[in-house]
């Protein structure tokens, strides 16, 4: 079964990204591969552009949708094997990913990690669990350890943007309110170790990334530094992996400024927290690519969606 669960499950990166650019000239040129199809879209967390962007790239491949906001709506699942039901848990993942399949074609999903918990978040019960039990393709829309839809769209937009063949891009961490995910920085990660570029990492000490993940790449404490010459830069906040899911310090001395930023260009997932993360001047000037990487969501979704059903 043809699942997308991760960065590598891109075949090749830099097919699928021209594929994907080709798509966005002509997003209905494959409006009849997916007629009497159906997507279910799960969602465990909130979401604005992951929900709607799938939504739209099914709408473009004439499939069907149906979505649900199971953390919510759904009983609550069971994903121990072998466990006593007689506490908190109304069904188990093996029965609710089978049903669940026998409605659709391919199943969404959308589950971020507690933070509390290291070894279960890696684990990834939700999306493996249904990976494991369902029996249609299951694609990850932000798991706890990856957002590769998000990376996907990244490589899109870095491509469309990119000034020279070889560019300089930097993912930056940024102060938060919150402990987030580290999904988003992984994937991202991931997928700029398949691109010719120079890519440094930078963030306050603590803040190291899964080095399985970071292994081979540049790491530069001093953000001044990783900064000079950038032609990109991705700002994103994640909490300690280190000391795990824990937020250490809201160092604003970190947020992306417009002067920080220089002439490069501007990247992040969104939502974004205002004048925390990056300040306004940056958002509202010329050089942020967030509405197109937001934009390009949809047509990463639908390469993924197109090469799904062209496998099925
Ligand atoms: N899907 C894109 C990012 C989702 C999540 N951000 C958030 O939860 C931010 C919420 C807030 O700012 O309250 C994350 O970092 O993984
Ligand atoms: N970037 C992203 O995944 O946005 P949502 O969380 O709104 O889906």
């Amino acid at each position: 079964m043809r699942h997308f669960l991760s960065v590598n499950d891109i075949e090749s990166l830099p097919d699928w990204v021209d594929e994907a650019i080709t798509l966005k000239q002509n997003p209905y040129q494959f409006e009849d591969l997916g007629k009497r199809k159906t997507v279910c879209l799960l969602f465990f967390n909130n979401s604005l552009r992951t929900r709607l962007s799938t939504q739209k790239a099914a709408m473009n491949l004439g499939m069907e949708v149906m979505i649900m906001n199971f953390g919510s709506e759904s009983w609550v699942l069971e994903y121990q094997d072998g466990s006593v039901m007689d506490q908190g848990t109304s069904e188990h993942i093996k029965e609710a990913a089978q049903v669940v399949s026998q409605y659709c074609d391919i199943v969404a999903i959308r589950a971020f990690p507690d933070l509390k918990d290291r070894e279960k978040d890696e684990a990834e019960e939700v999306l493996s669990g249904f990976a494991e039990y369902a029996t249609v393709p299951v694609v990850n829309m932000e798991s706890s350890t990856g957002h590769p839809l998000q990376a996907l769209a990244d490589a899109i937009t870095l491509a469309e943007h990119t000034p020279k063949a070889r560019p300089k891009v930097v993912l930056s961490w940024a102060p938060h309110p919150k402990a987030l995910p580290h999904a988003v920085a992984n994937s991202f990660t991931q997928m700029m170790k398949l691109q010719d570029a120079e890519f440094i990492i930078t963030h306050p000490k603590g803040y190291e990334l899964n080095p399985k993940i970071t292994q081979g790449c540049q790491i530069e404490y001093n953000q001044e530094k990783a900064l000079k010459d950038a032609d990109f830069v991705y700002v994103k906040n994640w909490s300690s992996y280190t000391n795990y899911g824990k937020v250490l310090h809201q160092d604003l001395n970190w947020t992306m400024t417009q002067q920080k930023l220089g002439q490069a260009k501007f990247m992040h997932c969104l939502p974004v927290r205002r004048n925390v993360v990056v300040e306004d001047a940056v958002l509202d000037g010329n050089n942020s690519l967030v509405i197109n990487q937001a934009l390009n969501r949809t047509f990463s979704a639908q390469i993924v969606l197109k090469k799904i059903l062209e496998a099925l």
